[in-house]
C-alpha cells in the first residue's frame, strides 16, 4: 500500500510537516501500546495479529464439502457481512458463484433475493460472533423456512461463523452443521481477515493465502514511525485533520468493485472512533461516477473535509474506438483506465488547488494481495487515530443502545431503553 499525504501539508485544514514530526512521538508511543496489545493478543489488538493467526487451510476445508455451488448468501449485518462483502466483489470473477448478502431486514428485499435463489444449488454463510444479532437470525429461519418449502435439506446447504457460545453454535450443534470459530479477540469491523470475511472468498475460490500475505506485508511495515509505515501515516494524518477540523472523511475509491471497500471502511471509521463527542464521519463515493455529483461540495463546500483517493496502479484496460466525432477525437486512441486516472488525478488537482486536504491510497492491483495490504492497513490506521485520540476503538456502547431498545419492543425482554421510544416528542405538520 502507498500512501501520499503531500495534499495535507497546504490547505484548510491542513496539518505541516513540523506539526506532523512533532506528532510522530506519540505515534511512537501508541504504536508501543498497539504491539504490546498484539503481542498479549488483547481485545481489538489480536486483530492486527490475523495475517499469522488465521488459518487459511482450515477455512477452505470447512467449506470444501460444498464444491462449487451457483450462489453463496452471507447472512450476517455490519462486521459480520461488509469484509465477505467487499472480499468477494472486489474479487469475483464470471465464473465464480454469485455472492449475495442479507444483512438488513427489509421485507421486500429479503422476499425478492429468497425467491430468486437456486436454493438447491446456494450455499448459506450465517455469521453472528454474538449468536444473538436479531436481523441475522431473522433472516436465516426466513432462508431455511424457504428451502423447506423447495424440498432442500438446509443442514446440507448451511455452514455457521460463530462465537463459542450463543444461539447460533448450539444450531450448528444440533444439526451437525460444519462451524467455523470468529476467532477470540477480534470484532466485527475487524474481521474481514478471519474466518468471517475469508470463509466466502474461500467457496469464490479466491487466494486466501495471497489476503494473507498482503495484510502480513503491511503489518511488516509498521513501525515507530509514521514516516515509515503507510498505515500509520494515513492514521496519524487523519486524526491530525481531525483535531484540526475535518469532521468528514469521504472515501472515494476509483474502481467500481471497491464499491464496498468504502461501505466497510465507513463502519471501521464510525463505529471505532466516534466516541465521547469526538470522531471523523466517513463519506462514501466512488470515483469517477461521484466526481459529477459530491465533489461539488466536497471542493467548494464547508472547510471540514478530507478526502481519501483510493485506485489500483494497475488494471484490465478496454479501448475507447476510434470516433471523428466533432470534439470527441481526442479520445479515441486512448483508454477508459487511461480516462479514469486522468480522472483520479484531475480531482485530485482540483481539491488541492481548492485547498481541501486529500490522501492518495494506491495498491498495485485489485487482487487478494493488494486487498489484503489495503484492509489491514485502514484497519491499523483507525487502531493508530484511536490511541492518538484516546477512545475505546474497539466498543460500541452507541449501537448497543439502539439493539437493546428494538429488542424491548419486540418483547425479548425488560430494556429501559424501549422506554425511551414512548417517551418520543412529536411535532407533526401534514
Ligand atoms: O456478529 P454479530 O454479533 O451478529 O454482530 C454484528 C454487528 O452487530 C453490532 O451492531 C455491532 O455493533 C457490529 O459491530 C457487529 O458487526
Amino acid at each position: 500500500m502507498h500512501v501520499d499525504i503531500g495534499n495535507v501539508l497546504d490547505g484548510t485544514p491542513s496539518v505541516s510537516r513540523d506539526s506532523l514530526e512533532r506528532l510522530d512521538g506519540a505515534v511512537a508511543a501508541a504504536h508501543e501500546r498497539i504491539e504490546s496489545g498484539r503481542a498479549d493478543a488483547e481485545h481489538g489488538y489480536a486483530a492486527l495479529n490475523l495475517p499469522e493467526t488465521a488459518d487459511a487451510g482450515e477455512i477452505r476445508a470447512a467449506v470444501e464439502p460444498f464444491g462449487d455451488p451457483e450462489a453463496i448468501v452471507t447472512v450476517g449485518i455490519g462486521g459480520s457481512a461488509l469484509g465477505a462483502a467487499t472480499l468477494t466483489e472486489a474479487l469475483a470473477d464470471e465464473d465464480d458463484p454469485d455472492a449475495y448478502y442479507l444483512d438488513n431486514v427489509d421485507p421486500e428485499h429479503v422476499s425478492t433475493l429468497v425467491e430468486s435463489l437456486p436454493l438447491s444449488e446456494t450455499v448459506v454463510n450465517v455469521v453472528s460472533r454474538s449468536g444473538t444479532t436479531a436481523e441475522t437470525l431473522s433472516n436465516f429461519l426466513v432462508v431455511r423456512e424457504a428451502m423447506e418449502a423447495a424440498g432442500v435439506d438446509w443442514t446440507d446447504r448451511t455452514f455457521v461463523t460463530t462465537g463459542e457460545e450463543g444461539n447460533l453454535r448450539n444450531l450448528a450443534e444440533k444439526h451437525d452443521l460444519p462451524a467455523l470459530d470468529v476467532p477470540e479477540g477480534v470484532p466485527g469491523r475487524f474481521s474481514v481477515l478471519s474466518t468471517v470475511g475469508l470463509a466466502a472468498a474461500a467457496i469464490q475460490g479466491h487466494d486466501l493465502d495471497a489476503l494473507l500475505a498482503g495484510a502480513a506485508d503491511e503489518a511488516d511495515r509498521l513501525s515507530g514511525s509514521l514516516f515509515e509505515s503507510p498505515a500509520y501515516a494515513y492514521g496519524a494524518t487523519t486524526y491530525a485533520l481531525a483535531q484540526r477540523g475535518a469532521l468528514t472523511n469521504a472515501m472515494m475509491p476509483y474502481a467500481e468493485s471497491m464499491e464496498y471497500f468504502a461501505e466497510w471502511f465507513a463502519q471501521l471509521w464510525a463505529e471505532s472512533l466516534g466516541k465521547d463527542g469526538v470522531g471523523q464521519t466517513p463519506a462514501r463515493a466512488l470515483g469517477a461516477t461521484d466526481q459529477h455529483s459530491q465533489l461539488q461540495l466536497y471542493r467548494a463546500g464547508p472547510r471540514d473535509k478530507l478526502v481519501t483517493l483510493v485506485r489500483p496502479r494497475e488494471r484490465e484496460d478496454r479501448g475507447i474506438p476510434e470516433t471523428d466525432l466533432e470534439g470527441l477525437s481526442y479520445l479515441g486512441g486512448s483508454s477508459l483506465g487511461e480516462l479514469l486516472d486522468a480522472e483520479f488525478e484531475a480531482t485530485e488537482a482540483s481539491l488541492a488547488a481548492a485547498g481541501v486536504p486529500n490522501v492518495r491510497i494506491e495498491i498495485d492491483r485489485v487482487d487478494e494481495r493488494g486487498l489484503g495490504e489495503l484492509l489491514y492497513g485502514m484497519e491499523a490506521a483507525c487502531v493508530l487515530y484511536g490511541e492518538l485520540a484516546n477512545v475505546s476503538t474497539f466498543t460500541q456502547p452507541a449501537v448497543e443502545w439502539g439493539k437493546r431498545a428494538a429488542r424491548g419492543l419486540l418483547g425479548g425482554g425488560d430494556f429501559e431503553e424501549a422506554d425511551a421510544v414512548a417517551e418520543k416528542t412529536t411535532l407533526v405538520v401534514e
